[in-house]
């Protein structure tokens, strides 16, 4: 059975339907391979807001610590429910869009739209450039993180390599998604049934051009595109790396929570970040 080990006095989960977030999932994994893929975040001014944020920190007596060292913000957290409420209405930042290249447009749009139930946001045609965005989500660009596909003419394949965990998409009830993909004739690579060392009911599916989606039964949600995991090479070096970039700016990414599965030697890291999605990405060991 998994461990979780709070990184924080209490749930970190907020409950407050109005708080959005957007986290991270970095898997743990050997491969040399170059995910085709790339996040996008928007981050108001640093210098200013940085000093703004713990200046405010320190006159409301946050748990949150930041001490600054210089022009540099180190910052040990210990997130709660009380004082997220002030984190999200001081930072601005969001996760915008996430990038990947597929190989049929329209064929990965009809698979996104009837079978996971985005909408088609817009579409982008670079003919200078030889290549085509889709815009897709669960809601419009300026409040939701969004799914940017990218279709480079006469490319009809990619290799998706190991580093690419998965996108999670929260749904009410994974076993009735489950049966309408089967019906649309999607892939499902996992049957729906409680995650190996956890008790979340989740399945996965595979999209056309084998990108895999994990589907989470969760209660209703204003933002179901709610996960993206990838594998890296050095967890540590992973998390250093999202703290300092994103803690540089004050209220940045955290870490909330460590769920050590040592018996499918898994170990999960999410980050936590500031923003008006409420997708996660968490550290996994592969
Ligand atoms: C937290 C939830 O969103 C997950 O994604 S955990 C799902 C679990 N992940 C792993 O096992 C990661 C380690 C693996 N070696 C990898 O690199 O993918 C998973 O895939 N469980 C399978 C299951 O059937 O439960
Ligand atoms: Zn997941």
């Amino acid at each position: 059975m998994a461990r979780i080990m709070p990184m924080t006095a209490s749930s970190i989960r907020p409950s407050l339907s109005s708080l959005r977030f957007c986290r991270f999932c970095v898997s743990h994994s050997s491969s040399r391979k170059f995910a085709s893929f790339h996040l996008g975040t928007a981050v108001p001014q640093m210098q200013s807001f940085g000093i703004k944020a713990s200046k405010l920190l320190r006159e409301k007596g946050s748990n949150f610590s930041i001490g600054a060292v210089g022009s540099m913000a180190h910052a040990s957290t210990a997130t709660t429910q009380e004082n997220v409420l002030d984190w999200v209405k001081q930072d601005k930042r969001r996760m915008l869009h996430v990038v990947y290249r597929v190989g049929d447009l329209d064929r990965t749009i009809k698979f996104y739209t009837e079978c996971l139930g985005m909408k088609l946001l817009r579409k982008r045609d670079v003919p200078e450039e030889r290549y085509t965005n889709a815009f897709l989500g669960y809601g419009p660009e300026d409040s939701h993180f969004v799914i940017e596909l990218t279709y480079n003419y006469g490319i009809d394949k990619y290799d998706i390599g190991l580093a690419f965990g998965h996108f999670g998409i929260a749904v009410e009830d994974v076993a009735k998604s489950v049966e309408l993909i089967k019906a649309k004739g999607g892939k499902v690579t996992r049957e729906p049934g409680p995650v190996k060392g956890g008790n979340t009911v989740i399945a996965f599916i595979e999209d056309p051009d084998g990108y895999k989606f994990e589907l989470l039964e969760r209660g209703p949600t204003p933002e179901p595109l709610c996960q993206v995991m990838l594998r890296v090479g050095d967890l540590d070096r992973a998390i250093n790396f999202y703290q300092k970039i994103f803690i540089l700016q004050a209220y940045g990414m955290e870490l909330l929570r460590t769920r050590d599965n040592p018996e499918y030697k898994c170990f999960l890291h999410p980050f936590f970040s500031r923003g008006s999605s409420g997708n996660s990405l968490s550290a996994l060991p592969g």
